[in-house]
Order: C-alpha cells, then sequence, then structure tokens
C-alpha cells in the first residue's frame, strides 16, 4: 500500500518504491443520496458520506488489507474499485490509466481484470443451476474459443486450482448440496475462469465457520502469489489482516486513517482507533493495547464530525481535532496516520507521550 502513489495517509514505501500499482483508487469520494420524505424546496439535499477523499495503492503479488467497523466505508471502496458504482469524485485507475466506463467493452474488461468476490456464498450462486452450469457460463464468457471438451478441462483445472477434486464429485451438484466453505471455493473459481489481475475479496470468511476460515485464506492468499495477482482483502478483523495481508489500512467513518506494512500497522498501531480495533481482537498474546478505552460510538455518516472523524471518541483528543482534519503525518517508510497526536508541537508531543505510556501499560492480570 504505497509506493509512487499516494495512498490513503499517503506515501512511499521501499518494499513497493519503483513498482506501479495495479489498480488505485486516488482521491475516491462516493456520497450516496439519502432519500427520505418528500423533498422540500430550497432544502439542501442529504447525503452519507460513505467515502471520503480515499486513496489506496494495490500492486501485483501483495495483499492489501482493508480493516475497520461496519459501516466504516469498506464495501463501498471495493464496489468503486470494481465500478461497480459511479464515484462521486476523484478517479479509479488500473495501470496508470483511468477507468470510467460504467457500461459497454470497457467495462467488461474491467469487470474481467477486477473480480469481486463476496462474504455470503449462497446468495452469489443460482440455486436452480448445477456448479457445473455456473462454472459453464464462466468460462463461456472468459474463453468463449472453448467447447465441449476443451471447456470440461478448463473447469477441470479450475476445480484442480481450489483443491475440489476429483471435480466431478462437485461440479454435479446444486448450491444447497455444498458447504458454505465449498462453495466459496467455487466462486473463487468462477472469479479464476476470468483469469484476473486483481481479486477484491469482501469480508471472504467472516461468514464461514471458524475451522475452515483458514483454509480460505491460505488458498487466496496461494493463488494471489501463484498469479502474481493483486488482492484487496476487506475484514473486520485486524487480527487476520496481520497473518495474512502484506500492507494494511485501517478505515474511520469514511477515510483512511492510518495504513502500511501490516505487522507495523498491527503491532505498533498509531491512531488511536486502530488501537481500539487491536484492543477489542480477541487475542490471548496481547497485552498492552488492552489499555485502550472506548469511549463512544462511530458518528453519523450524514452529519460526521468536523476536525478528525474520531475526535469525539478519543481520549486524546486536543482542541484542534475537533476543528482541523490532520494531514498524513508519515511514521517510517510506508507507514503512516492521519492524527494531530504526530504533529511536532510541545501538546502533541505530551498527548502522545500519555498515549505511547497506555499503550505500552502492561495489562491488568485476569482473575
Ligand atoms: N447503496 C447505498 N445507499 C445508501 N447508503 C449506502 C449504500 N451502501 C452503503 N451505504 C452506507 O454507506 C456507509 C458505508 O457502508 P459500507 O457497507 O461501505 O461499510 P462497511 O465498512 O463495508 O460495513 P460492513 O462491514 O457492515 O459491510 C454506511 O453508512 C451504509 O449505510
Amino acid at each position: 500500500m504505497s509506493g509512487d502513489t499516494k495512498t490513503g495517509t499517503g506515501t512511499t514505501t521501499g518494499t513497493t518504491a519503483g513498482q506501479r500499482p495495479v489498480l488505485e483508487a486516488v482521491h475516491v469520494t462516493k456520497h450516496f443520496p439519502v432519500r427520505s420524505g418528500l423533498p422540500r424546496r430550497g432544502a439542501t439535499r442529504k447525503v452519507v458520506h460513505a467515502v471520503d477523499d480515499v486513496s489506496l495503492s494495490l500492486y501485483a503479488g501483495r495483499i492489501t488489507a482493508l480493516v475497520g467497523e461496519s459501516g466504516s466505508g469498506k464495501s463501498t471502496l471495493a464496489r468503486l474499485l470494481a465500478q461497480l458504482y459511479p464515484l462521486t469524485s476523484g478517479e479509479v485507475r488500473l495501470h496508470g490509466e483511468p477507468v470510467r466506463a460504467m457500461r459497454g467493452r470497457a467495462f467488461r474488461d474491467h469487470v474481467r481484470k477486477v473480480q469481486l468476490i463476496l462474504q455470503d456464498p449462497f446468495g452469489s450462486f443460482n440455486p436452480v443451476a448445477t456448479i457445473a452450469g455456473t462454472l459453464k457460463r464462466a468460462v463461456a464468457l472468459h474463453h468463449p474459443g472453448k467447447r465441449g471438451k476443451d471447456q470440461a478441462a478448463v473447469i477441470d483445472d479450475l476445480m484442480t486450482q481450489i483443491n475440489l477434486v476429483p471435480p466431478r464429485q462437485f461440479t454435479a451438484k446444486y448450491p444447497h448440496e455444498l458447504s458454505g466453505g465449498q462453495l466459496q471455493r467455487i466462486s473463487i473459481a468462477r472469479a479464476l475462469a476470468a483469469d484476473p489481475e486483481v481479486f477484491l475479496a469482501d469480508e471472504p470468511v467472516s461468514s464461514l465457520d471458524v475451522s475452515i476460515r483458514l483454509g480460505i485464506l491460505n488458498l487466496l492468499r496461494r493463488l494471489t502469489e501463484e498469479r502474481n495477482a493483486a488482492m484487496l482483502y476487506v475484514t473486520h478483523d485486524i487480527a487476520s489482516a496481520r497473518y495474512f495481508a502484506t500492507d494494511t489500512a485501517v478505515m474511520y467513518a469514511g477515510q483512511v486513517v492510518e495504513s502500511g506494512p501490516s505487522e507495523e500497522v498491527t503491532q505498533e498501531a498509531a491512531h488511536p482507533y486502530t488501537q481500539l480495533l487491536i484492543a477489542s481482537a480477541p487475542d490471548p498474546s496481547r497485552s498492552g493495547a488492552d489499555r485502550v478505552r472506548d469511549i463512544g460510538q462511530p458518528p453519523s455518516l450524514i452529519d460526521p464530525p468536523a476536525g478528525c472523524r474520531f475526535h469525539p471518541r478519543c481520549p486524546y483528543a486536543m482542541e484542534r481535532c475537533a476543528t482541523t482534519a490532520p494531514e498524513p503525518f508519515p511514521l517510517t517508510a510506508g507507514h503512516t496516520v492521519r492524527c494531530w497526536l504526530y504533529a511536532d508541537d510541545p501538546e502533541a508531543r505530551a498527548k502522545r507521550a500519555e498515549n505511547t505510556e497506555a499503550v505500552a501499560r502492561p495489562a491488568a492480570p485476569t482473575a
């Protein structure tokens, strides 16, 4: 999540230096109109600020986790990257070229290269079609020259890649005859039929049994590496981001508040919101971050707070946090944070020391 292009918090990292992003969101904003009652003459139409001025880059062979609470705008950003919604402002770029088409050949080309994998595999299959029927449609769409035996060979190959063998044992079935994990593997196979350059995986394991999540994540990682594809991994679970993703971006109330190498973002979280997410994640090995207090709820995205959107919940908020949105502060190569604690002045330094002390303090022993 970095490189020559600005990221959500914007900077350059050594690991992607010189590498061009495959897919980028550049200052992307999406506001949804709020439909309530009859429009009144002269009234300004309200909007949901789902995504506000977010920049994010995805690189070949790298997995980028997009982490945040429910409603923070993660799925909307994934859908904007997939061109499923028109942008309010900003730009989506594929290999540096702006993508504008929402229909026609350019749109089909984008959809082929950028494949979305959704949370609920049951909802994304036609219940009255066999798996073979569903995969045939995908193969016919993306490999129109393949018919008969050649088409069947492509389907067998896709099933082998997702480790559902022997293929015919699964392809003859209907969606309801398969488990959630098997169906999620088949939705990955359907995405693979397009031979994509980017996977946008929106909570790909959160609807699945905990015992099978790791297998699906490992499959996604292997496919990303083998194909040198880029992947966006949308999740609530910051612990899985550390395990699974090279880079992590943390979203709060429609904005990216911290981004960088996953190891740093999760082990040396700088933003009080990231620290809060880590403190709320179940992890028996963690100690210090448990000291971060949660003092509220996410704000309304119809009327988001001025300044830093996290300030009403932040135990370290200063006066400026309520009035002025922080710019990105670079911490290390590729690790940046949008938080006034990282300004270079006495008040910010004192508050930062308070935060560092709270995070480092060992957790109270549990009875
Ligand atoms: N089509 C839409 N029309 C109006 N508002 C929408 C639409 N899609 C999303 N929103 C609103 O935009 C905000 C961000 O939603 P989004 O689904 O992107 O968040 P999220 O972080 O993915 O949440 P979750 O993890 O629960 O899926 C929410 O307030 C949501 O209600």
